[in-house]
């Protein structure tokens, strides 16, 4: 005698097959537009073709998500760190609370774990257990962005990274950073002709504004060899205005990098996506165009490789360099004279050491000689406001974890380490959420941690503009501060600078006016 399995039971095993199979050994979120269209297309079928089609399609989806639910709570390899509930459930918890796109106050609030397959790290020792010598640890999944495009921010396979790093540090040698530094000088003038002519018409000047447009305009000449020319034209540039709503996905969307494929991939003509891929496309453009001029990019191809320069890369080099580039310079500086004119007495010091030096405002190299506190003042915009205020997140290599003050952490894990929180923890520094330069210079016992201060990063994977940013950032800084008095318009504060930042990936400062 026979008895026949009801396809239900069948439909659940292979529910079950698929989780313990598949799903559950490596990465899938490249495949996740793929395996969602293949999913429905099975499902429409079976719907078609079986009259109990929807209870198939029911014992394999219950089976498949209980095993999966199960699994999280109660068997995952991360189960006995603290953390909420919902978190080891569903990324789905980790969408919910960034959706405002404030991971970086989410971390502060909770100070525990934020969800599966992750961990987040508090602790100091964080940046050089994943991005230090001998550290194993790659990107994460949410590198994988730009996907087929990559540049050299999101490139996640060492060796690749590694090339692509050698390439792009022969546009850094001393040689080529001398001619690109001087290059922010003319910016400079722009935006002080724009502060100039808010002045005689009584104007209150948009901080942010004028910020954004002059690192913008800054990273356009030193990547595609062309300004944006948006302090010229003082207005935004169409495209950083897409560049700047497609971004504002990545505050909510970025735990979940398997969604974003999905919208990128199925959904590239709808709302925010179609004007990210608009961006795409321009910048795509821009490429062949520059061949002959100085930038960073035309330095690229003169030196083409076909095997690491695909037309892809070039573009995923291209736009992640513009936003690499230019959002953490300006957010910075936002987080500086915010500071400096709640404090003028501060400004005043920076003033008052470059006049008694003689450091000439024109030249960096002077102004680092000369001027330790226009140095440390930065130093502490930069630990106030991270430009990277929560991610930058790497996984742990599939065959070693990893110690971090005595607690181990297992292979195949992402390891969060949220500069907001840790450059603020008070066992670090003195007085953490004070604007205090002079723990970098004359007050060195307020900093009780060096090792929480990682604005740019460590290691390999550090920021390679490093040089130039430090370069902007001090020009610019003793150009306003040397020529300038500034405070609040009447009746503001600049509170919203705090208030209103966003984390992006890459922050934004809420706005900030000063006359
Ligand atoms: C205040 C200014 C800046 C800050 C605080 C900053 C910070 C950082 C940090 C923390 C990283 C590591 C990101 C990660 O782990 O994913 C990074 C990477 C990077 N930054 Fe910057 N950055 C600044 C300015 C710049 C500038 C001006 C450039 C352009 C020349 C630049 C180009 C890059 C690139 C290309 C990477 C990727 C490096 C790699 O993956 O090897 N950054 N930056």
């Amino acid at each position: 005698m026979y008895t026949t399995i009801p396809p239900t039971c069948i439909a659940a095993i292979v529910g079950l097959g698929a989780h313990h199979g598949l799903f559950i050994h490596g990465e899938w979120h490249i495949q996740a537009p793929l395996i969602l269209v293949s999913h429905l297309a099975g499902f429409s079928y079976v719907l078609l073709t079986i009259e109990t089609g929807w209870q198939i399609i029911s014992g394999y989806i219950v089976a498949l998500f209980s095993s999966i639910l199960i699994y999280r709570l109660f068997f995952h390899r991360l189960k006995h760190f603290p953390g909420p509930f919902l978190a080891s459930a569903t990324k789905i918890w980790h969408v919910c609370k960034s959706r405002d796109s404030r991971n970086h106050f989410s971390c502060k609030r909770c100070r525990r774990n934020t969800g599966i397959f992750e961990i987040t790290v508090f602790h100091p020792d964080v940046f050089m257990a994943i991005d230090g010598p001998s550290s194993k640890c790659i990107k994460a999944e949410w590198y994988d962005l730009l996907h087929p495009n990559t540049g050299l921010v999101t490139t996640r396979e060492k060796e690749l990274h590694r090339e692509r790093r050698r390439r792009w540090n022969r546009g850094f040698t001393p040689k080529a950073l001398v001619q690109y530094k001087s290059k922010i000088l003319a910016p400079i003038r722009q935006l002080d002709d724009c502060i100039r002519a808010n002045i005689a018409a009584g104007q209150v000047s948009e901080v942010s504004d004028l910020t954004f447009w002059l690192t913008f305009d800054r990273m356009g000449e030193f990547v595609l060899g062309k300004s944006f020319d948006m302090l010229k034209n003082q207005r935004w540039h169409d495209i950083i205005l897409l560049l700047q709503k497609a971004m504002s996905l990545l505050g909510p969307l970025s735990p979940t990098p398997w969604v974003v494929q999905i919208a990128f991939k199925l959904m590239p003509r709808v709302g925010v996506l179609s004007d990210w891929f608009t961006m795409v496309g321009w910048c795509e453009n821009q490429i062949p165009d520059e061949m002959s001029s100085e930038s960073i990019l035309a330095h690229y191809l003169k030196h083409e490789n076909p095997a690491t320069d695909s037309h892809e890369a070039l573009t995923g080099d291209s736009i992640s360099a513009i936003v690499a580039g230019s959002e953490p310079t300006a957010s910075a500086l936002v987080g500086l004279f915010y500071e400096l004119a709640k404090a003028p007495a501060q400004a005043d010091k920076i003033r008052d050491e470059i006049l008694q030096k003689g450091a000439d405002i024109h030249d960096s190299n002077s102004l680092v000689r000369s001027c330790p506190h226009l140095e440390a003042a930065i130093f502490e915009a930069l630990r106030l406001y991270p430009s990277i205020p929560s991610a930058g997140n790497r996984k742990t290599s599939s065959s070693e974890g990893i110690t971090i003050a005595g607690i181990y952490i297992p292979p195949e894990t992402t390891v969060v380490a949220p500069r907001f929180v840790i450059g603020r923890r008070e066992d670090s520094f003195e007085n953490a959420d004070e604007f205090i330069p002079e723990r970098w210079t004359t007050r060195p016992e307020m900093v009780r941690n060096r090792a929480a201060f990682a604005p740019f990063g460590t290691g390999s994977k550090s920021c390679i503009g490093r040089a130039l940013a430090m370069n902007d950032l001090m020009l610019v800084t003793a150009h306003i501060v040397y020529h300038y008095q500034f405070q609040f318009p009447q009746g503001e504060t600049g509170d919203s600078v705090f208030k209103d930042w966003s984390d992006n990936f890459t922050s934004t400062l809420g706005r900030l006016r000063l006359v």
